[in-house]
């Protein structure tokens, strides 16, 4: 007989109706009045909506010569406990690594996952093997491929490779993402802040001025362009990239614009915090700007020229952190966030009037489930929907500490913060996986989601690409060569 949610309020990113749902087989099997269950969730004066989706986490990632301290299991509980019921992780193919070697380390990872999840694919180099071996890792449902234009010297890609991978994205129909950061500028700047004796975490934002993000995401925009490929801008910081994803799209191209809950809430007075670790604990990449980038993320996404917001998940521990005592270079880049990006959202969001429920669920749901090809089965609340949902309390409160988060991590960026509008219930799959803050997920429960490519969005680029593709000029009196 199955679940039933009763007598709550769907809100879905275009619809607001009273309704109960029925719920069968980890599926959503019925939406009406008056629904009938062996169980019943109580959801008064709760707003019924898909569960959130985190496309942007590093879960046990190895990086900057340590690991993420939050794997698939801690990571997901930590999505689940904050209303996330599906994140999507980066395989990340070490320099000369093979792509489908790496996915087979992240299908290992992946099996602890408390939730559903899917990858995207880092291009970190480039020669033949990794052009072929792109089209296996489309077979197996892995339609994103991110592209970092920083790390220098670890993880970047130069301008000739960017464009090659991104025909190739193109061509096999999936969605080209970037780290947009001029990668070169940044480790000039860097080397010249420790030359100063600028060797603190307030010196890791000197080096990364939101002209180093503006000037890469604007290059990669005409990248994109001219390999015909949709593109995805993770962690867009500031007003300067996100100038340049608001006139792409102006303009017709197929851009989309991330903002994380970090950059929307934090800004960069935490760096010039007289305590070290308080700094480095929130160093990441970009870093967090003053209110004016934060005014115009917001502003992004009311109007619709940004939208996603995600967290970036990349957890460090203060020890961790405290490799880079002496030189700020070697912090680890990194905050978390997967456990409060939707408390923290819809307080900032819905609470202050910047964003409707609608948007809220647009913005952390169903937006990034039509980009990455999973939409209707994640991010609707539709019959034949995965019954990935949040009951939503609108006026339950709490006080963010580290001290109650399911993080791995001994602190959180946004401690003592107060949030209203918390999950009163978090299905995954059907599963209830948390009641009123306290967690019942399953290790293992999580399964991979497998994409589409070639999306409505793909179709149609490729027929406007191919329409105006470069074609030989027919002439049928060709004058004699002069010779
Ligand atoms: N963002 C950050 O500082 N760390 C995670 C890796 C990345 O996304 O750049
Ligand atoms: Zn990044
Ligand atoms: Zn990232």
């Amino acid at each position: 007989m199955g679940t039933v949610i009763r007598g709550g309020t769907v809100v879905t990113a275009d619809l607001t109706y009273k309704a109960d749902i029925l719920i069968e087989h980890g599926r959503i099997a019925a939406i009406g009045q008056g629904l009938t269950g062996d169980t019943v969730l109580d959801a008064s004066g709760c707003l019924v909506m898909p569960g959130g989706i985190d496309p942007h986490t590093h879960l046990e990632m190895p990086f900057m010569g340590t690991y993420s301290a939050d794997d698939f299991d801690s990571g997901t509980r930590a999505a689940l406990a904050g209303g996330t019921t599906m994140v999507v992780d980066f395989a990340l193919p070490s320099p000369g690594q093979g792509l489908l070697d790496a996915l087979q380390m992240w299908d290992n990872k992946s099996g602890r996952a408390h939730c559903d999840y899917s990858f995207h694919m880092a291009v970190t180099w480039w020669d033949q093997q990794v052009f072929d071996e792109m089209a296996q890792v489309v077979d197996r449902g892995i339609t994103s491929f991110k592209h970092f234009m920083a790390y220098k010297g670890a993880l970047m890609v130069n301008d000739d490779e960017l464009f090659s991978s991104f025909r190739r994205v193109g061509d096999l129909g999936g969605v080209a993402l970037v780290h947009a950061e001029n990668g070169d500028v940044v480790a000039e700047l860097q080397a010249r802040l420790l030359a100063q004796g600028n060797t603190g975490p307030e010196a890791h934002a000197y080096s990364r001025p939101p002209q180093v993000e503006g000037e890469a995401t604007n290059r990669a925009i005409m990248v994109a362009d001219m390999a015909g490929v949709p593109l995805y801008v993770v962690h867009v910081s500031c007003e300067d990239s996100h100038e340049a994803i608001r006139r792409a799209r102006s303009q017709g191209k197929r851009v989309w614009g991330e903002p994380l809950i970090q950059h929307l809430t934090l800004d960069e007075s935490e760096y010039f915090n007289a305590d070290w670790d308080h700094a480095a604990r929130r160093v990441m990449s970009p870093p967090f700007r003053d209110k004016r980038h934060q005014d115009s993320l917001w502003a992004g996404l009311q109007s619709g020229s940004l939208s996603v917001v995600a967290t970036d998940h990349c957890a460090f521990t203060t020890d961790q952190k405290r490799t880079g005592i002496g030189d700020f270079t070697k912090i680890p880049n990194g905050t978390g966030g997967l456990e409060d990006r939707m408390p923290m959202l819809w307080t900032h969001g819905v609470g202050t009037g910047r964003l409707t429920p609608n948007e809220f669920v647009a913005v952390t749901s169903t937006n990034i489930a039509k980009i990455l090809g999973m939409y209707p089965r994640k991010g609707a609340v539709l019959v034949g929907s995965d019954a990935d949902l949040v009951i939503w309390d609108p006026e339950a409160e709490k006080t963010i500490t580290a001290d109650s988060q399911q993080s791995a991590i001994d602190y959180n960026v946004f401690e003592g913060q107060r949030v209203k509008g918390l999950p009163r219930y978090v299905l995954t799959r059907g599963h209830l996986a948390v009641t009123e803050g306290a967690l019942d997920s399953r290790e293992g429960h999580g399964e991979f989601v497998a994409r589409e490519p070639r999306g409505t969005v793909n179709r149609a680029l490729s027929a406007w690409k191919e329409l105006t593709a470069p074609r030989p000029v027919e002439r049928s009196g060709i004058p004699a060569s002069g010779v």
